[in-house]
């Protein structure tokens, strides 16, 4: 086993398959159980783990709040659904100021009200050390607008909701105390401390049938593009000139002396949409984008015939399959 994907499918062979009324179980973004009058439930969890996740030395607890259970609804997002209710598993660290956790919860429920979630429970408990908690989010999506990861067919484009790296290079910037505009500053440190869920551009796509796969981006598009290949039974070409790397993510990378498309591709935590659509459905996705007030849509590559997904790039073509963020395969970006 050399890393987290590895030891997901071990994990999920000694579970074992689901009874029949798990629709998807492991290997999606959340796991589907049949419910009633032909809905869906969608239930995900989420593990946020202090110097993994998060830095408390430059993420106040507040904004971590916020983007604990962003993240979790990205995921109920990533299968076409509306999140509900979740619950908090919080390990608190004994010497840490116990109203410290009030603010933390404070960002939550921030977002919970943004969303029209209900926080309904969970557990506390003291976690010596470090801070760590745990969301769970339940959701619903009708039978017929769920959105996998496995139905992307070959011929078919791949899309992306916005701009990536921005996050990544937020990060950085903290990391290594970088000095930039105030401008490209609070970018970047939005896209890291604060993402959205696409819950709205979700829905948007699973109402009008405009996915055939998708996924939220978590570890990066070469990482979260192999999901889908690997679940679809495709392989997939990325074109270098239609990644949208916006100028601040190339200015972090120019300071850091890395590719920014490396930046763009594999620094995860862009949690943006990443799906794909048949050609002949391109002009219904941009007018019911643009009714919904939503961006427009950002084409990045194909769908084709393999099981890899390819950088190509005007120089040379890359295989970036599964590369990206892994919590075993650590390595500084
Ligand atoms: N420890 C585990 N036990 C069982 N299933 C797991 C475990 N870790 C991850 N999974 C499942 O593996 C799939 C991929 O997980 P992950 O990559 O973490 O998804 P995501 O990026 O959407 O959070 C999901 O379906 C998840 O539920
Ligand atoms: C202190 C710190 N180090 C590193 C990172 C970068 N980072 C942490 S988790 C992650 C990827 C997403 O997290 P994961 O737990 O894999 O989410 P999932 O794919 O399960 O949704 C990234 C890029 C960070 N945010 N903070
Ligand atoms: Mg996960």
């Amino acid at each position: 086993m050399t890393g987290e994907r590895d030891l997901i499918d071990e994990l999920s062979r000694i579970f074992g398959l689901p009874p029949p009324q798990v629709v998807c179980g492991i290997g999606d973004d959340a796991a589907v159980i049949a419910g009633q009058g032909g809905e869906y439930l969608l239930w995900t969890v989420d593990a946020l783990i202090e110097k993994v996740h998060f830095d408390l030395t430059y993420m106040p607890l507040r904004q971590l709040g916020r983007k604990a259970l962003a993240v979790n609804l990205s995921d109920i997002a990533a299968m076409g659904g509306k999140p509900r209710y979740a619950l908090l598993a919080l390990g608190w660290p004994p010497e840490r100021d116990l109203f410290g956790a009030l603010e933390l919860a404070r960002g939550m429920q921030e977002v919970a009200q943004e969303t029209g979630v209900t926080v309904i429970g969970g557990d506390t408990v003291s976690s010596p050390g470090s801070l760590s908690m745990s969301l769970t989010v339940l959701g619903q999506v009708k039978k017929e607008e769920l959105l996998r990861r496995d139905g992307a067919q070959i011929g078919e484009l791949i899309y992306l909701t916005g701009p990536v790296g921005l996050a990544a290079a937020g990060l950085e910037t903290l990391r290594r105390g970088l000095t930039l505009t105030e401008t490209e500053r609070t970018l970047l440190l939005q896209a890291f401390f604060d993402p959205q869920p696409q819950i709205l551009a979700a829905r948007v796509l699973a109402r009008n049938h405009l996915a055939t796969a998708l996924i939220d981006l978590s570890d990066g598009v070469a990482s979260d593009l192999f999901q889908i290949c690997r679940r679809s039974n495709v392989g997939a070409v990325v074109e270098s000139t239609l990644i949208p790397v916006p100028a601040p993510v190339a200015e972090v990378a120019a300071q850091i002396g890395k590719d920014p498309l490396e930046l763009a591709l594999k620094g995860g935590e862009d949690y943006l949409l990443l799906f794909t659509s048949p050609p002949d459905r391109e002009k219904a996705l941009y007018l019911h984008f643009s009714e919904a007030g939503l961006g427009t849509p950002i084409c990045i590559g194909k769908i084709v015939r393999g099981n890899r997904v390819w950088l190509r790039r005007p120089e040379a073509t890359q295989d970036i399959s599964g590369m990206g963020f892994d919590h075993f395969r650590l390595k500084e970006l």
